[in-house]
């Protein structure tokens, strides 16, 4: 028989609701793989063809992307960020919805006028995206690149701004920070390696079918 295909997810808040969703598509992972406890980091599924990996929401895109795992589920803010010409990502799978957003104090924001921006220097996970995003209106950013608590960067004097994932606006809050611009709506998406989709089609093209209609079926979150 050929080699399992493997299927990678993050640990973090998304796993929680993609198990209802693998379900659905026809995959019950071993019970430990929901148990963030547990220290494994590969899990067998009830399907013989179908093995998974657990790891880091970002390193999901990395596996996927150089063929270690052939399919994954990952958030669309991941995908856009390395941008990898070897991913597809053909089904969005209406999960971990967010948006990235630039930030800022709530007192530079009530003088402040984006407008006016020609340089800013901004904390965030996402550089790329947040390069990207300004340089299409001229403005230069100047990254400074952490991996998580960017909400507290510009009160100790690292950054002025912040561009970082928002979904109640509660750690913004929280931080004295107001969003002031939005970039991106953000979703989980299925991806698959390019190439093993062709050379493994056999499994991968009614997977991905599976879970077009798993994403479909799911009651939509408000
Ligand atoms: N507040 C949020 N609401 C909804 N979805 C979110 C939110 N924050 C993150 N996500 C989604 O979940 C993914 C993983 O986020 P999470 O916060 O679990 O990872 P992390 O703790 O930053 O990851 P790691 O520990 O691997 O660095 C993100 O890439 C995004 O797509
Ligand atoms: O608008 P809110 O509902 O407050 O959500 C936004 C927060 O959620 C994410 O962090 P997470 O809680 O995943 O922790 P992290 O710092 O480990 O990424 C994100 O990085 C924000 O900090």
């Amino acid at each position: 028989m050929a080699d399992p295909i493997i299927l990678a997810v993050p640990k973090g808040r998304i796993l929680g609701e993609a198990l209802p969703l693998l379900a659905r598509a026809g995959i019950r992972p071993e019970p430990s793989f929901g148990d963030e406890a547990s220290r494994a980091l590969r899990f067998a599924t009830d399907r013989a063809d179908i093995a998974m990996i657990r790891v880091r929401a970002f390193d999901v895109a990395t596996f996927v992307a150089h063929g270690a795992a052939q399919i994954g589920i990952v958030g669309s803010d991941v995908i856009a960020e390395f941008d990898y010409s070897e991913l597809y990502a053909p089904v969005d799978l209406g999960i971990g919805h967010c948006r990235i957003a630039v930030a800022e104090p709530r007192g530079l924001a009530a003088t402040d006028d984006p407008r006016g921006w020609s340089h800013v220097r901004v904390a965030t996970k996402y550089p790329n995206t947040t390069r990207r995003h300004f340089e299409a209106r001229g403005v230069q950013a100047e990254c400074v690149k952490l991996n998580g608590a960017m909400e507290i960067a510009p009160a100790l004097g690292l950054a002025d701004r912040i561009v970082d994932l928002v979904s109640s606006g509660r750690t913004l809050a929280e931080n004295g920070l107001v969003e002031v611009e939005t970039i991106a709506e953000v979703s989980a998406r299925l991806i698959v390696n390019r190439a093993a989709y062709k050379t493994r089609a056999d499994v991968l093209a009614p997977l991905v079918a599976a879970f077009r209609a798993a994403a479909q079926e799911m009651p939509r979150a408000a």
